[in-house]
């Protein structure tokens, strides 16, 4: 288990991470999301003793990172695949790795099985692919059979089956009981991949709860409406107290109800006699929700309240 209490980072007068707290839970994926420069880099290289808080803590298993014996058989990270030695094989930098590290040799092996990579053990790491540096960063990783695991971006500039194989293999680092926490700065990307959400924006909580709570809030749906008579359809919600909004010009014109079935919308147009073009049901945006959520500065004055709001209803309990 990972837990931050109170994290925060400053360089100068920029404060990059500021009065974090948050628990990463073994056994599920957790995304850790949010725009570029919200802080995400910066509180994983707290977590892993590779900066000094300001002030707050990070504790791996109850303890900060240097206080952890051995710590690669405890976590594992991938941060930048590109800190190899471009003209070392991977075989040759996952056994020097081990060597280091006291790590036994023979996980060498396993580890270059488990991320695909045993057939070219002994091609130059140079000359691999980013998907290819990718797998053998996370061989890295995993080296010393680590329970907690911190990816920072991992399928930044892969390719469709990339993304598709790094999916996969989250879930199956947690799925065998691991803490894993990801970063990304994508939602439909965390969707895919996250059983559970810490969202920062400039380096603040903005919620902390499960993936489908947060995609269930975040992209609200609405009920367009088109007619030839929008104003008279307006007039009719009004009087059945359904605020509307006007959208669009000429063919494009319609009316948005958000939070009325369809049914009874469609209802009251039959009732005023309007007859109506469209009725349908549209899903909000989810990655524009979340550049909302994170862009808003009012949204940051209430990210104390939604995370209390989420932590009291339960979600991560
Ligand atoms: N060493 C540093 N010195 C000064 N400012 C820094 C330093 N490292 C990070 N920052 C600043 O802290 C803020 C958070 O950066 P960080 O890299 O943690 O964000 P991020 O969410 O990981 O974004 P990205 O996805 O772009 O890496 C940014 O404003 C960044 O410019």
């Amino acid at each position: 288990m990972i837990e931050v209490v109170g994290l925060t980072k400053k360089y100068g007068s920029t404060t990059a991470v500021d009065d974090l707290t948050f628990t990463v839970r073994p056994g599920i994926v957790t995304g850790f999301l949010g725009p570029n420069g919200a802080g995400k880099s910066t509180t994983m290289r707290m977590i892993l003793g590779l900066e000094t808080s300001s002030s707050g803590r990070a504790l791996i298993d109850g303890k900060p990172y240097a206080a952890l014996e051995r710590p690669l058989t405890q976590v594992g990270a991938l941060l930048d695949a590109n800190w190899i030695h471009p003209s070392r094989s991977a075989k040759a930098h996952l056994k020097f790795l081990a060597a280091t590290n006291n790590l036994p040799t023979a996980r060498v092996a396993t580890v270059l099985d488990l991320v695909g990579l045993s057939s070219v053990a002994n091609k130059a790491a140079g000359k691999f692919s980013l998907g290819m540096k990718q797998r053998l960063g996370l061989a890295s990783a995993l080296l010393g059979d680590p329970k907690i695991l911190l990816f920072d971006e991992p399928v930044n500039g892969l390719d469709p089956e990339g993304i598709f194989w790094i999916r996969n293999f989250m879930k199956q680092l947690a799925s065998e009981g691991r803490t894993v926490l990801v970063s990304s700065h994508l939602l439909s990307e965390m969707a895919q991949t996250a059983d559970h959400l810490v969202v920062i924006g400039q380096g603040r909580l903005i919620a902390d709860c499960s993936t489908a709570d947060f995609t269930e809030r975040s992209s609200q749906s609405f009920v367009r409406v088109r007619s030839p008579r929008l104003p008279d359809l307006a007039a009719a919600l009004q009087a059945a107290g359904i605020a509307s909004t006007a959208t669009g010009n000429g063919p494009d014109a319609a009316l948005q109800v958000t939070g009325t079935p369809i049914e009874q919308i469609g209802d009251i147009a039959g009732r005023a006699g309007v007859f109506l073009h469209e009725l349908s049901v549209q899903g909000g945006s989810l990655e524009q929700a979340f550049i909302e959520l994170t862009a808003s500065s009012v949204q940051y004055g209430d990210a104390s309240k939604a995370a209390a709001a989420t932590s009291s209803s339960g979600v991560r309990s």
